[in-house]
């Protein structure tokens, strides 16, 4: 990529970690080869995934979207491969953007491949997302995994949701029912996921509260997902028969990932809202030629 030191920061959203990358005038060739070697946990930094910070203007999946969000995440899984969203991922960008001097704290939009999502920097230190809608798509999914040791393989109905990127929803009685997760979970029909799918596995905790486990696309099992707390959230309350839309009243869950909690709320128009920390927790620069 580069014989020249690259400048990085750590941080995290319920451990969801991601090593940021600024590259403001876009002029980075971040090859997936690159990111996962920032990404590897051993002989690299050590992330599930990486935010490129560039400026919407300097990009070009992003330039229609410069007059309404100076920056553009450029988000990549750790296997190198690119997602259209990442909502941890946003948190940590946002909260980036404001310790650069980039932003003030209070509002401020950033380009995604999945459009513009408008973030909020509140005073105690969480940031809240808009996410957008999340759309339930119609269909019979299974989710399975194999089996591992004395564990046989199992298999559960979920639901298609898509945040932007795509998820497949499962009720599990417990967890860790879900195994290592060392091995991906198989959807199918496959033709429903046609470009892969993150997994979560959900089991209730109490009213209006749940946790979830998460297999990404592109990552493996990880800490926490944003975009799969939202789409948990909104199949739980369709389980749950509860509808904002018919009610005319936001709804809001407690989602609780290995890594922490989110409180997700869906509105009445369908539009979804994240909240939770985001961490930059390190700053520095790779040795020259190791990249
Ligand atoms: N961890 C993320 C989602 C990252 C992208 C995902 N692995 C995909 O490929 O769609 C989140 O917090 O939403």
């Amino acid at each position: 990529m580069t014989s020249a030191a690259l400048h990085f920061l750590k941080g995290h959203g319920t451990e969801n970690d991601f090593v940021i990358v600024p590259d403001p005038d876009g002029l980075l060739d971040l090859s997936p080869a690159a990111v996962a070697r920032l990404c590897d946990r051993r002989a690299g930094i050590g992330a599930d995934g990486v935010l490129r910070v560039v400026r919407s203007a300097a990009h070009p999946e992003a330039r229609e979207m410069a007059g309404e969000a100076e920056w553009f995440m450029d988000y990549r899984n750790s296997d190198g491969s690119v997602a259209e969203m990442c909502g941890n991922g946003v948190r940590v960008f946002a909260r980036y953007l404001q310790l650069a001097g980039h932003a003030e704290a209070g509002d401020l939009a950033i380009a995604t491949r999945a459009g513009v999502r408008r973030a909020h920097l509140a005073k105690d230190g969480d940031v809240t997302v808009a996410m957008g809608r999340a759309r339930l798509v119609d269909g019979a999914v299974t989710v399975a995994v194999a089996a591992e040791g004395e564990r046989p393989a199992r298999s559960w109905p979920a639901r298609h949701v898509d945040m932007g990127n795509p998820h497949a929803v499962a009720f599990v009685a417990e967890l860790a029912d879900a195994g290592s997760l060392l091995a991906a979970p198989v959807c199918s029909p496959a033709a429903a996921y046609p470009t892969g799918v993150n997994v979560e596995f959900v089991v209730d905790r109490g009213p209006r509260h749940v946790a979830m486990r998460v297999h990404e696309r592109g990552s493996g099992e990880t800490r926490s997902c944003g975009t799969g707390a939202c789409a948990v959230m909104v199949a739980t309350a369709r389980r749950d028969g509860v509808d904002p839309a018919a009610t005319g009243r936001p709804e809001t869950y407690t989602v609780d990932v290995p890594g922490g909690r989110l409180l997700i709320t869906e509105n009445p128009d369908g539009t979804v809202e994240m909240t939770g920390p985001a961490v930059i927790l390190a700053e520095g620069d790779t040795a020259a030629g190791w990249l």
